[in-house]
């Protein structure tokens, strides 16, 4: 077997193109919504649980550290969706091509910014 194999997992010289970028962000975003689900799942539970409990949640989600969990989830659940639809019009076969795929991708990253930033001055 050929004994100098290429070898690189310094990532920072690894050249990570848009669609690279979308689709690492993607699994960020699924793995990241996993945890904040329970968040979601406690604050739908103690909403419902008492009136005391009804409070509680306003009150943690009134807050700063609220708000900024509430938007952080509304946001990778933005971006999850976006490149969920990516990849269904992917599956349809189109911007499966270098350029496309890459513009599609930039697409994505800006949409899922601009709707964040929407999202942060709405519920902040
Ligand atoms: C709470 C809801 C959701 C959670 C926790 C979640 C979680 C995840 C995770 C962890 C992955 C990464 C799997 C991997 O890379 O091995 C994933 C992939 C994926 N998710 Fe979700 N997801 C959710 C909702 C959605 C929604 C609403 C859509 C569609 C709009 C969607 C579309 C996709 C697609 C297409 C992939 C595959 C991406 C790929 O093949 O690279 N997901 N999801």
């Amino acid at each position: 077997m050929k004994k100098q194999r290429p070898v690189n997992l310094q990532l920072n010289t690894i050249s990570f193109p848009p669609s690279a970028i979308v689709s690492i962000l993607h699994r960020v975003t699924g793995v990241a919504m996993f945890f904040a689900l329970i968040f979601v799942i406690w604050a739908w539970a103690a909403s419902v649980s008492s009136p005391e409990g009804f409070d509680s949640v306003k009150d943690v989600m009134g807050g700063p550290i609220g708000k900024f969990i509430t938007i952080g989830t509304l946001s990778a659940l933005t971006y999850h969706i976006l490149g969920g639809l990516r990849h269904m019009v992917m599956d349809m076969g189109h911007w499966e091509e270098l350029e496309s795929g890459n513009a599609s991708a930039k697409a994505t990253i800006g949409l899922w910014i601009v709707l964040t930033v929407i999202l942060g001055v709405v519920l902040w």
